[in-house]
């Protein structure tokens, strides 16, 4: 874990390790200034003068102030390098991976490890490393300086930095666990704020404001907890670094003390000693505290590479579009969402040739939508061959395959931005004589003539809201200027009004002529002219021939047009 920390900092060593020199010149101006302190003291008792010794003093203080600065700005500007580097790398594979893995994972979590998780590599990364650094330096000089002045007191004090050390290494692994605890915590308060946002209109519609205002708040209250476990073995930590150095000062001073009262070590060293050992102290706390930092960074580290070691789709490589209309075939296909999920998909067989309108019909859960699903390739199925063009889906090159299609959600969102962006996001590069001519056959031209920016107009959150009917429309346009061999459309449930769902009809009729269209009806009226309708049922396909077939030779097809008054 720590090797995978360090791989975020390779890119920025060099500017790191100037920062970190920087720093080390003001930690030796640091270091310099008790011997600097101990000549003016000498040179008070020898009445010798005081020049020498002022302006040395006097550099290092300049010297050190300035490159301290210089040092911490390095730093900074490094820790933002670094945090940049882990989430452009993360949100790279966020997007990258599979279906199956995001349906498991909580968008509100996700969304903590990008913004929050990332943040804390940064302290640990630039600071951490190298204030640790810094410090265990001015440690050793502090301790070789003092070696010098006098061994007895030297052993007095490692005495009791080695028993502070041990404890602090004891507390560091409790230090770990609850931040991680602490940082799973947060992103289960996003996961749950996530889940009440949204349905925010649910929430008010069910007068649930108050019992999610508590969920949240519970899952507010145990990141505090954990935060304050974090606090408690961190202070712990401090207050032990605290009491050796009090401690190592009683002890210097008493047996210094006593050696200079025996004529065994002159005043000025014992006050220079004294001096060391309160420069121990921050280096110390420094170690402490980086000691701390490495853990909550090695904490948000587990939760990042729980992401990265997800497996992701391959990168999209330019695919040339042939226009010419794909059929497809399913062939004894078996598919389940997961080991332990039931059977979807047992043994679903249909065929469907280039061209021409193809309605899925079915009782709800039939496993109509998965069809598209699978053929998008969001999920592998276990069993039998899909086909797309005579070829196997599994030796389409992805990127291939899905620019090949043209899909419509059944609840096709609207992304926020404006009409313009929305149409153009699956084919960003058409020219605008495209885009209106795929605004004509949605017959979207009504509803751009009618907003007041008409294309630049801002829709979806934040924007003017479409109703059901135009945001089909407005899914159908964007998937058809993607100039798919195949469009996969399920319709939504909702029902359409007669306006609406006339225009719907009209424009899934014409863009039949052109390519291949598979959609999934929960209405028959869309469907009655289709040149073939598959009808499913749980997990199979139970009959396929056109309306007027179906009705004569199919019960569950009669039925389903007998409620809704077409089967005469
Ligand atoms: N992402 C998923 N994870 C797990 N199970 C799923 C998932 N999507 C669908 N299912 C399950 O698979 C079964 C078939 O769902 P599917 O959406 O394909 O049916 P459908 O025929 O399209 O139904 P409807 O007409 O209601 O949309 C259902 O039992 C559903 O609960």
């Amino acid at each position: 874990m720590v090797k995978e920390l360090l791989a975020y900092v390779k890119p920025h060593r060099k500017v790191l390790v100037a920062g970190g020199l920087l720093g080390l010149v003001g930690s030796v101006a640091g270091l310099a200034m008790p011997l600097l302190a101990k000549y003016v003291v000498d040179a008070f008792g020898s009445g010798s003068s005081l020049a020498g010794p002022l302006a040395g003093l006097a550099v290092a203080v300049v010297v050190g102030a300035a490159v301290s600065a210089g040092g911490n700005y390095l730093m900074e500007r490094t820790g933002e390098g670094i945090v940049l580097g882990a989430r452009r790398r993360l949100v790279d594979r966020l997007l990258r991976l599979r279906v199956a893995d995001v349906d498991r994972l909580k968008p509100g979590d996700l969304l903590s490890r990008v913004t929050g998780d990332t943040t804390l590599l940064r302290a640990v990364l630039t600071n951490g490393i190298v204030e640790s650094i810094g410090a265990a330096f001015m440690l050793v000089g502090a301790i070789v300086m003092m070696a010098g002045m006098d061994a007895v007191l030297l052993l007095v004090t490692l005495l009791v930095v080695i028993v502070v050390g041990g404890l602090v290494g004891l507390i560091m692994p409790r230090i770990r666990r609850a931040q991680a605890e602490a940082q799973d915590a947060v992103g289960e308060m996003g996961a749950v704020l996530d889940r009440a946002l949204q349905a925010y209109r649910t929430v008010k519609a069910s007068g649930a404001e108050e019992r999610e205002i508590g969920v949240v708040g519970a899952a507010a209250e145990r990141a505090r907890d954990r935060g304050l476990q974090v606090a408690w073995w961190t202070s712990l930590a401090g207050v032990a670094t605290w009491a050796a150095v009090q401690i190592a000062f009683l002890a210097v001073l008493a047996v210094g003390g006593s050696r200079v009262a025996s004529g065994a070590l002159e005043i000025s060293s014992l006050i220079a000693f004294l001096l060391y050992l309160f420069y121990l102290v921050p280096p110390i706390g420094q170690l402490v505290q980086g000691a701390v930092q490495l853990q909550q960074g090695l904490a948000a580290m587990k939760r990042i590479k729980e992401i990265e070691d997800l497996p992701a789709e391959p990168v999209a490589e330019p695919v040339s579009t042939d226009a010419e209309p794909v059929g497809v075939t399913f062939d004894d296909v078996v598919f389940r969402y997961g080991d332990d999920r039931p059977t979807v998909h047992d043994g679903v067989t249909f065929e469907v040739p280039p061209g021409g309108l193809t309605a899925l019909v079915g009782p709800s859960g039939a496993g109509k939508s998965t069809v598209f699903a699978l053929l998008e390739r969001f999920y592998e199925h276990q069993g039998g061959t899909i086909r797309v063009g005579g070829r196997d889906i599994r030796d389409w090159p992805l990127a291939e395959l899905r620019a090949s299609l043209g899909y419509v959600e059944q609840d096709a969102p609207v992304l926020a931005g404006t009409l313009r962006e929305n149409l153009l996001f699956a084919a960003p590069d058409v020219t605008e004589e495209e885009l209106r001519r795929a605004i004509r056959r949605t017959r979207l031209d009504d509803l751009v003539a009618r907003l007041p920016e008409g294309l630049d107009t801002a829709v979806g959150h934040r924007g003017v809201l479409l109703s059901g009917g135009e945001r089909q429309r407005v899914a159908i346009a964007r998937a058809l200027l993607r100039r798919p061999r195949l469009l996969l459309l399920d319709e939504a449930t909702s029902q359409l009004d007669a306006v609406n769902e006339l225009r719907l009809r009209e424009v899934i009729a014409e863009v039949a002529t052109e390519t291949t269209v598979l959609v999934i009806a929960h209405r028959l009226s869309t469907v009655t002219n289709a040149d073939r309708i598959v009808v499913m049922e749980s997990g199979g396909v139970r009959a396929v021939g056109t309306h007027d077939q179906l009705v004569g030779a199919d019960e569950l097809y009669r039925e389903l047009a007998a409620t809704q008054f077409l089967a005469g």
